[in-house]
């Protein structure tokens, strides 16, 4: 492997075979002009030709993360980018409630540290939810209580997460005394391309910049009294650690809608549910009047909480709803594909 590949946490799954002067990474997008990093350096590069006129959909261009080749590269041209290497994981949003059209945030993202904080009420309805995202999105979760400074009894709060986070990692960070980056940093390793979700002001910034040791992010109190944007000098949004491993921070990437995929982040997630419904009697039970439910006798007993229960049923009905849209979207996209194909025959 190239020194280059080793430090932009290349992973074995990409399966490039070509020249290693063609291979490249995304490391920042702003309206389709995109920074890539090649073996030569972070250089502009465009998207045009067989990709452009191949793609139909957004999430056919490539987006921060991703493993591209290029057309060519020489130092004197802007570089073209030629053909995007599969994905083995993106971190997707849809861009509101009713689009269904995919936003890639991040792209080939190996994990994600969920990032609650110790100041607020740990809500666990959420968690939920972001476990559920980010298990649809091919990367493995951590999850990372910040601002431990701030919290008398951690082992209750602790125990409370475990519940929910069903063997997860779940790691205490105190920014103020520096407390618990050993074993966040120990969770990375040098092909992981890490990525932090979590509401705003949990300190997801400032754990970045104690991970990257330099003050790339802006911090909130520095924020307010200069709101001309969160990064200081780079418009990079792809970051190298020192010891091995990038991490991605594009804005937007910080709070995002689910997104339907297939069902496995669902019971993943509720992987404690998933072996109350096998135990039901019946194979399409709906846990509603059906006779020998191991759903309705846990919740009876007091064994699952009617909360997550009910997260559960919430969830997959929002799941369920997107991916009717969606297919109805696709159903749209191949009529006009076909359509277009059988134009192009005519004027032949
Ligand atoms: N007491 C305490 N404060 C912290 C800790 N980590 C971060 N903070 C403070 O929390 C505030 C918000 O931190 P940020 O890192 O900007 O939060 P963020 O998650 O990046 O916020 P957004 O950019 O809005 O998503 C800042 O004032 C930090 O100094 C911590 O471990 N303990
Ligand atoms: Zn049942």
């Amino acid at each position: 492997m190239h020194e280059f590949q080793k430090t932009y946490a290349y992973r074995p799954e990409i399966n490039y075979r070509g020249s290693i002067k063609l291979l490249a990474r995304v490391i920042n997008e702003q309206k389709e002009r995109y920074t890539v990093q090649t073996i030569y350096g972070a250089r502009p590069a465009v998207v045009k030709g067989k990709l452009r006129h191949d793609a139909s959909s957004r999430e056919d261009f490539p987006s921060v993360g991703d493993w591209i080749v290029l057309k060519q590269n020489n130092p004197h041209d802007v570089l073209i980018i030629d053909e995007l290497l599969p994905r083995f994981s993106s971190i997707v949003r849809k861009a509101d409630e009713l689009e269904t059209n995919a936003q890639i945030l991040a792209s080939n993202v190996t994990k994600v540290f969920i990032v609650l904080s110790l100041e607020e009420k740990i809500n666990v309805r959420k968690l939920e939810r972001f476990l559920v995202t980010v298990w649809e999105s091919g990367a493995s979760p951590i999850i990372i209580l910040s601002k431990a400074d701030l919290v008398e009894d951690l082992e209750a709060t602790k125990q409370k997460i475990d519940q929910v986070a069903l063997g997860i990692p779940v790691l205490a960070w105190d920014a103020v005394n520096k407390i618990g980056k050993e074993e966040i940093r120990n969770t990375i390793h040098v092909d992981d391309t890490i990525v932090l979700i979590g509401n705003s002001g949990v300190g997801k910034s400032t754990l970045i910049n104690h991970l990257l040791g330099k003050e790339m992010l802006k911090t909130q109190a520095v924020r307010d009294s200069d709101k001309r944007g969160r990064h200081t000098t780079t418009h990079r949004e792809l970051f190298r650690l020192p010891e091995g491993g990038v991490i991605i921070d594009t804005p937007g990437m910080r709070s995002f809608l689910l997104w339907a995929g297939e069902e496995s982040g669902l019971s993943h997630t509720f992987s404690d549910i998933q072996m109350l419904i096998e135990k039901c009697r019946f194979n399409d039970c709906l846990h509603d009047t059906e006779p020998d439910c191991a759903v309705k006798e846990a919740l009876a007993a007091g064994e699952l909480e009617k909360e997550r229960w009910d997260s559960y049923v919430k969830l997959q009905k929002e799941l369920a709803y997107l991916e009717r849209r969606q297919n109805a979207r696709l159903a749209a996209e191949e009529k006009k594909k076909w359509k277009k194909a059988t134009m192009q025959h005519r004027m032949r």
